[in-house]
């Protein structure tokens, strides 16, 4: 199969990257997904002004057998100049993507001015699920606040641009998002983050498998699969057409790539099963889906891209 996929100055070869988050905190890891076979793509972890230890341990857990992660990390990172010089100093191998978050509006723009007056052509991410001023939700569930900061960003950052966006669960939020995100020049949308706010027990000791938050975490794997497929599909049927998507959410098989791409998605990021897995996972990953277009007779993305089909 011909995987060849553009997103504004970058093509990709194969569909599959990283999520921001997994396997991309060091040279080491970015290095290993450069390096594994039929990765299209490389992000590096969400960026911060200033490096990050994070929150107290255990921050992360997963389910190897349900396939099933919950995190609270608390952006641990090595900071923004860090990831600009590993973008800027080494020979990429693939198309490499600069994922930037910050604590607040400043720090996402101060982020992206430097990266705005830096060498690097890629792409960036904007994380939109950092945290808003205490007591209200995230950015990316504060409407005016998504539309405020996209406003400010897009009035300098003249580079190629996604946006990583949590879940919605609402149609009305579907339609309000979209409504918003096609009134920017986006290159990208990335659906979906973590499922926010899950709480995963002990059964031997009763208690919550995380430390920070009191157990409270982000959601990954098969059990976000449902979720992550419906916001794909819904940011699809309402985003412009140059609007592309990365799919992000409970793959773990070919057919979870498969059915993202039924939704529409253009490439399909995979984060934790690339953390139970390795960077083995995308190979397995395309084998499988390789087996599902022999199945179908299928020759050509555009047969699968988008062509869903209702109940009539
Ligand atoms: C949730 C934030 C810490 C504000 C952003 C970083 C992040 C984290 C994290 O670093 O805890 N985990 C996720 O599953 N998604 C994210 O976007």
């Amino acid at each position: 199969m011909d995987y060849t996929t553009k997103i504004a100055n970058q093509v990709f070869h194969h569909l599959f990257i990283n999520a921001a988050g997994v396997y991309c905190q060091t040279f080491e890891e970015l290095e290993q997904i450069q390096n594994a076979p039929c990765a299209g793509a490389v992000i590096t972890k969400s960026a911060t002004a200033k490096e990050r230890s994070g929150n107290s341990e255990p921050r992360y857990f997963e389910n190897s057998v349900e396939h099933n992660t919950i995190n609270s990390m608390g952006l641990p990172n090595l900071g923004i100049d860090y990831y600009l010089n590993y973008v800027l100093k080494h020979s990429l191998k693939l198309p490499t993507l600069f994922s930037i978050v910050g604590l607040c509006q400043k720090e996402i723009i101060d982020n992206l001015k430097k990266l705005q007056a830096s060498d690097f052509s890629g792409l960036t991410e904007l994380n939109l699920s950092y945290p808003n001023v205490s007591g209200k939700p995230q950015i990316a569930y504060d409407f005016a606040a998504t539309r405020e900061i996209l406003d400010n960003v897009f009035a300098f950052y003249s580079k190629p641009l996604g946006v990583k966006l949590p879940p919605y669960f609402d149609i009305a939020h579907f339609d309000q998002i979209a409504a918003i995100l096609n009134d920017y020049p986006l290159a990208y949308v990335n659906a979906i983050n973590s499922v926010g706010n899950g709480l995963v027990i002990d059964p031997e000791t009763d208690t919550v498998m995380i430390k920070p938050k009191d157990g409270f975490g982000g959601l990954g794997g098969k059990q976000i699969k449902a979720t992550a497929l419906a916001n794909v599909r819904a940011l699809r049927q309402r985003l412009h057409p140059q609007i592309k998507i990365i799919a992000t959410g409970g793959v773990t098989n070919g057919r979870n790539v498969y059915d993202h791409l039924l939704c529409g998605a253009d490439l399909v990021s995979v984060g934790s099963q690339l953390g139970i897995e390795g960077p083995t996972v995308f190979a397995r990953l395309e084998k499988e889906l390789e087996e599902i277009f022999a199945d179908k007779g299928i020759t050509d993305l555009r047969q699968v891209r988008g062509k869903l089909k209702l109940i009539a």
